[in-house]
């Protein structure tokens, strides 16, 4: 085995941990918008000239901190920052075997040629989907029942094993094509536009490896608004599939029929402004500890990135 080979799979582990890294980063920084958004995104429609129960982002914060207290927003987190570990760390894995995968040769660089950058985030997508469809399964129950009198889960373990004893593995991966659809296309746009935020901040004559921190912040900052607003559509229409009753939609295309009728195009954009302004900071930080992790591991274990 060459040294070139021998060193490919310390890389691969590289990625995957310093992935998880920036997953509990993105969890810690994005929690409390990502329940405002999904609260904003299954309100039921009020009935004509009934203001509906939260009219705006900032409605939102402010009911869900006066009734349930600072740590409403973070209701629900135990199963994302379980989930969104593994989920970047496979993320940040299969980017890592797709842009392997487009190499002719190991320095090969293809962070200049933005579609197999694309490709190879959309096999990160791919990846990260068969942990994120449960995950988001149960968060999205989880907060929806916060504002709920019936409390049918005691937590995302109660959840998770609820839903697998009523219906199986089909229940927990309720709305599969959905995220797929949202997650493929989003995640080669998040990788796509990080490393082309990364090379437009590189200074004339220094290496992209070398970026400083607040830069690392910005381009990943960028990068999760641009993969939120790939996302949204096909987020909206999953979030409503995923705390429906089972017998509610016969599949995808009812969901989106319904929001059309009710509400029409504006209806795929609910939570818009909290996604984007989630999208920022999490993604911000997500990208600086992935960063760090991997400056860390390199210098721990030098010779394979
Ligand atoms: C839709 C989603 O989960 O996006 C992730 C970033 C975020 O803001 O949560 C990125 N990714 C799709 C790559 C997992």
């Amino acid at each position: 085995m060459s040294t070139e080979n021998a060193a490919q799979p310390v890389a691969f582990i590289k990625h995957f941990i310093s992935g998880g890294m920036g997953g509990v980063c993105l969890t810690l920084a994005g929690q409390p918008l990502d329940t405002i958004k999904v609260n904003l995104q299954i309100q039921a429609r009020p009935e004509v000239g009934i203001a509906p129960h939260y009219n705006s982002t900032a409605d939102c914060f402010r009911k869900i901190v006066s009734q349930q207290g600072i740590w409403g927003l973070y209701r629900g987190m135990g199963a994302p920052l379980a989930g969104v570990t593994p989920i970047m760390a496979v993320t940040f894995f299969g980017f890592s075997l797709g842009k392997k995968l487009q190499q002719k040769h190991s320095n090969d660089p293809l962070s200049s040629r933005p579609h197999q950058v694309f490709a190879a985030g959309m096999l990160a997508g791919l990846f990260g989907a068969v942990i994120v469809i449960p995950a988001e399964r149960v968060k999205c129950l989880l907060q929806a029942q916060a504002n709920s009198s019936v409390k049918r889960f005691a937590g995302p373990k109660d959840c998770a094993q609820q839903l697998y004893r009523e219906q199986g593995i089909q229940s927990l991966y309720r709305g599969t094509l959905l995220t797929l659809l949202r997650d493929i296309p989003a995640t080669g746009m998040y990788f796509m536009s990080y490393e082309w935020m990364k090379q437009m901040l590189t200074p004339e004559g220094q290496s992209i490896n070398n970026l400083s921190a607040e830069r690392i912040l910005l381009a990943g900052g960028v990068a999760g608004m641009c993969n939120w607003i790939v996302a949204i559509p096909m987020d909206v229409l999953k979030s409503r599939f995923q705390t429906a009753q089972a017998d509610q939609y016969r599949g995808a295309l009812d969901v989106l029929r319904e929001v059309l009728r009710d509400e029409g195009p504006r209806g795929l954009y609910r939570g818009f402004t909290a996604a984007m302004l989630r999208a920022f900071p999490a993604n911000a930080a997500c990208f600086l500890g992935f960063e760090v992790s991997m400056t860390f591991l390199n210098w721990l274990i030098p010779g394979s990135s």
